[in-house]
């Protein structure tokens, strides 16, 4: 059984319940209007797969003008409406000029059952793909909306991140191939995005392709392609990222992670600009501006025969090294503000701000994750916190500190205030965390003591 909704729009009682009678059969709803002056109402409360509309409605006039005017109508209240026309025997031009201004196919009166059944099925399934086309279009203008809104901001003030946002400004024009270096969260993905961006391809897809998730066997399928029954799982055609990135940008994160051999494949598409799917020789060309990312050493790699030298050379053109947080401190109070901004938001809290041993805290940290591990950070400290200001005890770090926090105190190392810090949690430690005795032991009042523990962020 079918399940389309159907209108029929018909002056001729009739013809309407004829009409039913045998749609009925087939489809999931059929509903029957004599008036087409009350298409619009029906139409706001209503909606149908397809409308059989005739082209006349007063005795006598068989102009079909009529029919145009609840076209145009029908075509305004709802663009994609799919609209089958009803015309008199022997008026194909009518018919024609119908398709013209918009219907989607016509139906000659008196109609053979059979014909009208196979017309309205391919109506059905005209109207299943503009729906489904216009689903991709909206969900691509949020996922655009979504990216350009998560990517909008880069931010970052420091010296090192303005030498950044000065490469970009320098080579985002040109098509040369970009190396971005630098360790996990530091927002490698963010910096490729602002290139594509700000090139002239910026009109184009973006394609991502994560190599470190791609397991040996699908690589060449994924990057390339295949044809259908090229393998087992290959049920259907299907284009490779390569192909899909075909005018625009194809950002290889992971770079790194890839196998000699794939090294190799790789080389030889990057280098040709061509390629072929799997299963298939046609060739096929692509224009792509190849964006690579890694936090491994590649050039170690190299000498190391793990990564090839030709390879290398060809991807990295323009070569752009992001600092790790740790060395742009200045930037992680803005940034731990915008996230606190989001989070806020998003969970709907009354946080407004770090206090400014909390701020302390987070610029003491080694961030080894990066941007990516502040922005947790930050998120799990709004969803946790009872108060409107964010305290240095709402940030629990998970990985180990660097040197710096360890309690091995070697004087070519630390500087006083250094051994002060770790004196006091240690002596916190073993007093487990009562301020009054780790205050005694240390020879300070309460208050002197509170005044260290807001200075250095404990
Ligand atoms: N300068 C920055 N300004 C704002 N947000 C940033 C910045 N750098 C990174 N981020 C954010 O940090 C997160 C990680 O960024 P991204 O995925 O680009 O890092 P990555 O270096 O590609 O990470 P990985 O090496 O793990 O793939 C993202 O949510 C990104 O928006």
């Amino acid at each position: 059984m079918n399940t389309g909704r159907i209108l029929v729009v018909d002056d001729n009682e009739d013809l309407l319940k004829a009409a039913r009678l045998f749609l009925k059969r087939h489809f999931g709803q059929i509903d029957l209007e004599k008036d087409p002056t009350l298409l619009p109402d029906l139409l706001k409360n209503e909606s149908y797969d397809v409308i059989l509309l005739d082209m006349n409605f007063t005795q006598d006039v068989n102009s079909g003008q009529e029919g145009f005017h609840w076209l145009d109508k029908i075509l305004e209240i709802d663009p994609s409406a799919v609209v089958v026309l009803i015309t008199a025997f022997g008026s194909v031009d009518m018919a024609v000029r119908a398709i013209k201004a918009g219907a989607s196919d016509f139906v000659m009166k008196p109609w053979e059952n059979e014909k009208l059944l196979a017309t309205l099925n391919s109506a059905l399934q005209l109207k299943s793909s503009k729906t489904q086309i216009q689903q991709l279009k909206d969900q691509q203008e949020i996922l655009k909306a979504d990216l350009d809104e998560k990517f909008k901001d880069i931010i970052g003030q420091s010296p090192n991140m303005i030498q950044v946002f000065d490469t970009i400004d320098r080579v985002a024009e040109t098509d040369a191939n970009v190396l971005v270096l630098g360790e996990n969260g530091t927002g490698k993905e963010l910096i490729a995005r602002a290139l594509h961006r700000n090139s002239k391809r910026a009109d184009n897809p973006f394609i991502s392709v994560d190599l470190g998730a791609i397991s040996e066997s699908l690589f060449e399928s994924e990057l390339f392609g295949h044809v259908k029954g090229s393998f087992t799982d290959a049920k259907t055609d299907r284009p490779g990222r390569f192909e899909i990135a075909n005018g625009g940008t194809l950002f290889l994160d992971e770079i790194g992670n890839l196998t000699l051999p794939l090294q190799a494949k790789l080389l030889t598409a990057i280098q040709n600009k061509r390629i072929s799917r799997v299963g298939s020789n046609r060739i096929i060309e692509v224009d792509i501006r190849l964006i690579c990312a890694t936090n491994m050493p590649l050039y170690d790699m190299v000498q190391n025969s793990e990564f090839r030298q030709d390879l290398l050379y060809r991807i990295n053109t323009i070569e752009l090294r992001l600092p790790a947080l740790r060395e742009r401190v200045e930037d992680i109070p803005i940034l731990a503000e915008h996230y606190l901004k989001q989070y806020a938001k998003k969970y709907n809290k009354d946080i407004y701000k770090f206090s400014e041993a909390a701020i302390k805290r987070l610029e003491k940290y080694q961030w080894p994750g990066n941007v990516r591990e502040l922005q947790h950070a930050v998120e799990r400290a709004v969803i946790m916190s009872r108060d409107n200001v964010l305290q240095p005890e709402d940030f629990f770090f998970n990985t180990p500190q660097q040197p710096k926090d360890n309690s091995d105190i070697s004087l070519e190392q630390y500087n006083l205030e250094d051994v002060e810090r770790i004196l006091i949690r240690k002596v916190l430690a073993k007093h487990n965390g009562n301020v009054t005795h780790a205050a005694q032991e240390l020879g300070l009042t309460r208050s002197s003591l509170y005044r260290r523990l807001e200075k250095y962020g404990l």
